[in-house]
């Protein structure tokens, strides 16, 4: 009798092309792996383990940084606008940053610490802007806060901000404190869901969607992962025409994802307590700029600004947003939603 030959599939190679976050190590290790992140850039992407900053140069023409200056970015992230803000110092001067993610915060201060900015010239320090006030005991030449979050906690599915891979629903920026977003939504009942949805990003399907959540709880099944939430707003969408269906379920997980996202880490409400307390850490023709990348945030800091300006606060205050160019939207999509404004207090 024929020996039987067995056919072995060979073992995927994973480190050419990998898919998984985890799996990017190259993507994880940008310092070590300097040409293969350039490619990457250059194919207008993100490396999963880095974050791309946003209008640098129309942040830094505005807030004309001289030597000798003291400055506070209160978004380190991946410290990119930091360290191009601390460049402009010469070494003469100082920087506060801030940031809620213990996670990202440890990685940048390193990271920062290795290309020569220390503690001499910046102090980092994990607390919320809403608590500008407390961040120095001198004030400010220039603040610049860029808001929502950096693209290595959407990248991480483990911080579950990403319905594009599957991970715990959690949404938080500082996933040591308060309450995950699978937990609000087994507290929340379905008149408040929908009232969430609709006033943190206008979801047209905001009721449809509130339903199917209760249903589904009331299924006895579970909403615990970044999967099962992008599975419920899927059925709760299905009676959309098959051809349109799956671009308004992405569009609609976007905006809930975001809703969440807002809800859990009180971002109307630390947004409000950082533009009240901002005048009173400003010196005198002290600069400040604020990234924002969606119509709530933007609405809250358009209505400070023009307040301030007719209070007197500020000198001057950006009567229209600045736009990042197209050629930077172009080589970083996720700059496409950012708006910029700017003031100068009095
Ligand atoms: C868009 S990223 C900043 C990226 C940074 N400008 C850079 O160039 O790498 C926003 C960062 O702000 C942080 N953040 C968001 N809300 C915050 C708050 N209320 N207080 C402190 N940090 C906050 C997030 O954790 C995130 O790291």
């Amino acid at each position: 009798m024929e020996e039987q030959q067995q056919h072995k599939r060979r073992k995927r190679y994973k480190g050419t092309h990998p898919r998984k976050f985890s799996e990017k190590y190259k993507e994880l290790n940008p310092e070590k792996y300097q040409d293969d992140v350039k490619k990457i850039i250059g194919q207008g992407k993100t490396p999963a383990g880095m974050h791309i900053s946003i209008m640098v140069q129309e942040i830094l023409d505005f807030l004309q940084i001289q030597p000798g200056q003291v400055g506070y970015d209160a978004t380190l992230g991946y410290g990119g606008h930091t360290r191009r803000m601390l460049e402009c110092l010469h070494g003469q001067g100082h920087m506060y940053a801030t940031d809620v993610d213990p996670i990202e915060s440890e990685k940048t201060k390193k990271r920062l610490a290795e290309l020569g900015f220390g503690e001499d010239i910046l102090t980092i320090r994990r607390m919320n802007f809403s608590e500008i006030d407390k961040v120095a005991d001198e004030k400010f030449d220039f603040v610049l806060a860029d808001l929502g979050v950096s693209s290595m906690q959407i990248d991480n599915p483990e911080r579950g901000f990403t319905f594009k891979q599957d991970g715990p629903l959690d949404l938080r920026l500082d996933p040591t404190s308060g309450t995950s977003a699978a937990q609000r939504l087994r507290e929340l009942d379905e008149d408040e869901l929908v009232g969430l949805l609709v006033e943190n990003s206008d979801e047209p399907y905001a009721q449809c969607i509130a339903s199917e959540i209760m249903r589904t709880f009331a299924r006895g099944e579970t909403i615990d992962t970044t999967r099962q939430l992008y599975d419920a707003i899927a059925r709760a969408l299905s009676f959309l025409p098959k051809s349109e269906q799956k671009d308004m379920v992405k569009k609609s997980c976007q905006r809930c994802f975001q809703a969440l996202r807002i809800d859990v880490n009180s971002e109307f409400e630390v947004l409000y307590a950082f533009l009240e307390k901002l005048p009173t850490v400003l010196k005198p023709g002290g600069r400040v700029a604020i990234l924002t990348f969606h119509s709530g945030e933007d609405r809250l800091v358009k209505k400070a600004f023009k307040q301030g300006v007719r209070d007197g606060v500020y000198r001057e205050a950006a009567r229209d947003v600045v736009r990042p160019s197209a050629q930077e939207c172009y080589q970083n999509p996720r700059a496409h939603s950012t708006k910029m404004r700017w003031a100068i207090k009095a």
